[in-house]
C-alpha cells in the first residue's frame, strides 16, 4: 500500500540544506517554536542531538545556563513573588519557600542552577541532594550553592513545610529502576500533595514508553526542555506528567534533522499539520460528486443510534454526497436525522441486523467506505464484501470484531483499522499489551496487517505499514463517552472520501480527522465542562473548531 505522499515535516522544513546545513535560518521565532513542535524524540535521540551541539562549540556549562535560566523565568511567572519587582535582596517581601530535588547528573545541574537563580530573586530555597556522587559540572554548581549558604539536606523530610517543590533528580540520563532511597524520598513526596514542577520529565519515568521505573514524581506541570520526549505521548504516563509545556533552546534544526532525518518517524499533530490537510478550499467550479461519495454501513436494530452518530460525523467533514447502508427498518429514523443523506436500505437478519448490501449495489461509485459502528457481529458478510472492494475502506467498532474472526487478505485499496486497546487486542493478539508502549505496539499492528492502524486513546496514535508514525497530543477525558467514536467513524470517512487522488497522504488525512474529532472535544468540554460532552454535541462542534483556524 502506497501511503505517503510527501511528509509534513520537508513540508515545513523546506529551507534546509540536504547534509544538515542551516540556511541561515533564525531559531527564536514563531515559525521556529512552530517547527519543533512537531518532533518527538527518544532519550538516545537526545543524546545524539545534544552531542551535535556540543561538538559543533557550544559549551556544556553555557548551555546548561541558558536552559536553567529559562526555567527559572519560567518559574517565577509561574509563581511570583509577592512585591518581587522592586527588589533584591528580599527580607521585608514574603518569600515562598522552594525545595529543590537535586539528581547526580545534569538534570540535578539544571536544578541547582535554578536553587541559585530563585535565591538571588528573592525565594527561600532548600535542597534535597540525593546522592554524594554527582557529576563533575554538577558538582561545581553545588559547590557554588553551598557557598550562597543555601541550605542542602541529604534527606527528603526538611523540604516537607516548602511550598513548591521543583524536580531535578533524573532527566532523559535515567537508565535503571530507582533505588529503595530515592524510590522512598519519592514516595513521600507524592504524599505531601505539593505542587510539583519537574524539569524535562517526572523523574521516575522512562523517557521513551513513559513507564514507571519502580516509582515516580505525580508532577503538577512538566517543563520538557528543547523537543519533546516520547513519554509525554505515551497513555501510561500522562498522570505523572500534569499539564506539560515546551521551554525550547534554539536547538538548530540541521541538527534535529541530522538525527532524526528529513522525515522524522513519529511526528505530533499540530495544529499547522491539521490544517495542511483539511479540504477547506474548494474549487470554484465543482460539483457534489466531485466532493466525495461516502458509502457509510453502521447500524442495526439493537445499535440504531451509532448509525446516526456516525451520519453526523460523517456530516461534520464536509463530504459531497453521504450515502448510508443501515437495515431497512432503521430507514425512517435516518431519513429524519439526515434529511441530507441517501439511505440505502439493506436485507435484515433476524435480530436486525443488516444480512447483505442490496443486490446491485456498485461499490466502485463509492469514493471511500466506512463500515462497523453498530453493526453487531451478525453482520459478517457485508464486511466480508467491503474488504473485498477496491475502495479505500475504514473498519471500526463491530467491523473490527468481525475482521477479527477473519483472514485480512491483502487489499489493494487502502485499509484503515481504528481499535480501542479492547478492539486491538482482539485483533493483533500476539502484539504486546497495547497500554503499554503504545507507539511500538501501533506501529507493530500496522506493519502486521499493512494497514494504516489508528490506536485510540488519550493520546491516539497512527501508524502506516510504511513506519511512519502520527500522534495526536492533545485530548479530553470527555471523549471517553458512548459514541464519540462513531462521530469519528464518520468524520473519517467524510475526509477520506474528499481526498481528491489516490497519491493523498491517507495516514496524515486520518491523523488531521483524529485531531479535529479531539479538538472538537476540547472545545465543547471548555463550554461545557467535561460532563456535556455527549457524542451528538460533540458532532456540533466539529464545524465551531475549524473557526479557530480558518
Ligand atoms: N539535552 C540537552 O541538550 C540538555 C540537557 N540538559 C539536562 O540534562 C539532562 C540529562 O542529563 P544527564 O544525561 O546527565 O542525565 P540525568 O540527569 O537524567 O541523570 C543521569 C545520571 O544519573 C545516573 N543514573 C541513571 N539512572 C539511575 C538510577 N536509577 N539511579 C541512580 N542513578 C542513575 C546516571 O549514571 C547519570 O550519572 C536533561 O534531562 C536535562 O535536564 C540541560 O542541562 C541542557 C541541555
Ligand atoms: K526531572
Amino acid at each position: 500500500m502506497a501511503l505517503l505522499g510527501r511528509s509534513l515535516v520537508t513540508r515545513v522544513m523546506g529551507n534546509r540544506e540536504k547534509g544538515g546545513k542551516m540556511k541561515g535560518v533564525h531559531n527564536s521565532n514563531n515559525n521556529y517554536q512552530s517547527k519543533i513542535a512537531q518532533f518527538v524524540v527518544t532519550a538516545e535521540q537526545m543524546h545524539q542531538i545534544e552531542e551535535r551541539v556540543f561538538v559543533a562549540g557550544m559549551p556544556v556549562a553555557a548551555l546548561m545556563e541558558k536552559v536553567a535560566g529559562l526555567i527559572a523565568r519560567r518559574i517565577e511567572e509561574l509563581y511570583p513573588l509577592k512585591g518581587s519587582e522592586n527588589q533584591l535582596p528580599i527580607t521585608n517581601h514574603q518569600s515562598l519557600n522552594i525545595g529543590i530535588l537535586v539528581g547526580p547528573g545534569h538534570n540535578g545541574g539544571d536544578a541547582l542552577v535554578v536553587a541559585r537563580e530563585l535565591h538571588f530573586q528573592g525565594y527561600k530555597v532548600s535542597v534535597y541532594l540525593a546522592f554524594p556522587k554527582l557529576k563533575e559540572l554538577t558538582s561545581q554548581h553545588a559547590r557554588y550553592a553551598r557557598s550562597l549558604t543555601i541550605p542542602f539536606f541529604d534527606q527528603i523530610e526538611p523540604l516537607q513545610d516548602c511550598d513548591i517543590i521543583i524536580d531535578g533528580l533524573f532527566g532523559f540520563g535515567l537508565e535503571r529502576p530507582l533505588s529503595d532511597s530515592v524510590a522512598d524520598a519519592i514516595n513521600k513526596l507524592n504524599s505531601w500533595s505539593k505542587p510539583i514542577i519537574s524539569i524535562d520529565i517526572p523523574s521516575g519515568l522512562h523517557t521513551d514508553t513513559g513507564e514507571v521505573l519502580g516509582t515516580a514524581v505525580r508532577a503538577t506541570r512538566t517543563l520538557c526542555l528543547g523537543l519533546w520526549k516520547q513519554a509525554f505521548l505515551q497513555d501510561q504516563a500522562l498522570e505523572y506528567i500534569g499539564k506539560a509545556e515546551l521551554i525550547g533552546f534554539d536547538i538548530p534544526l540541521a541538527d534535529i534533522a541530522a538525527v532524526l532525518g528529513a522525515t522524522p518517524k513519529i511526528q505530533r499533530v499540530t495544529k499547522a499539520n491539521a490544517y495542511a490537510n483539511l479540504p477547506l478550499v474548494r474549487p470554484p467550479v465543482t460539483h457534489k460528486y466531485k466532493q466525495g461519495h461516502l458509502l457509510l454501513i453502521c447500524g442495526s436494530r439493537r445499535y440504531a443510534g451509532g448509525a446516526i452518530l456516525t451520519g453526523l460525523g460523517a456530516r461534520g467533514s464536509g463530504v459531497g454526497m453521504l450515502s448510508i447502508a443501515v437495515p431497512a427498518s432503521l430507514k425512517p429514523l435516518l431519513v429524519s436525522h439526515l434529511p441530507e443523506a441517501l439511505i440505502v436500505d439493506c436485507p435484515e437478519t433476524e435480530t436486525g441486523a443488516i444480512a447483505s448490501l442490496p443486490d446491485g449495489i456498485n461499490l466502485d461509485s463509492y469514493s471511500a467506505i466506512a463500515c462497523g459502528p453498530g453493526l453487531t457481529t451478525d453482520a459478517t458478510p457485508v464486511v466480508q464484501s467491503v474488504l473485498e472492494s477496491d475502495r479505500t475502506l475504514v473498519l471500526d467498532a463491530d467491523g473490527l470484531n468481525i475482521l477479527a474472526q477473519l483472514e485480512l487478505s491483502p487489499r489493494e485499496a487502502p485499509t484503515i483499522l481504528t481499535p480501542h486497546a479492547g478492539e486491538f487486542k482482539r485483533l493483533f493478539p500476539d502484539i504486546a499489551e497495547p497500554t503499554k508502549d503504545r507507539i511500538e505496539a501501533v506501529s507493530l499492528a500496522s506493519q502486521q496487517s499493512n494497514a494504516v492502524v489508528l490506536l485510540k486513546g488519550a493520546r491516539t496514535a497512527i501508524a502506516n505499514p510504511s513506519g511512519s508514525i502520527y500522534i495526536i497530543p492533545e485530548s479530553t477525558p470527555a471523549l471517553a463517552r458512548g459514541g464519540s467514536g462513531d462521530v469519528l467513524t464518520g468524520l473519517l470517512g467524510g475526509l477520506l472520501a474528499q481526498a481528491s487522488s489516490p497519491q493523498m497522504p491517507i495516514a496524515e488525512i486520518v491523523a488531521t480527522g483524529a485531531w479535529w474529532h479531539a479538538q472538537a472535544g476540547i472545545l465543547a468540554a471548555k463550554e461545557r465542562t467535561e460532563l456535556g460532552v455527549d457524542a451528538f454535541t460533540l458532532t456540533q462542534y466539529l464545524i465551531p473548531v475549524l473557526r479557530g483556524i480558518v
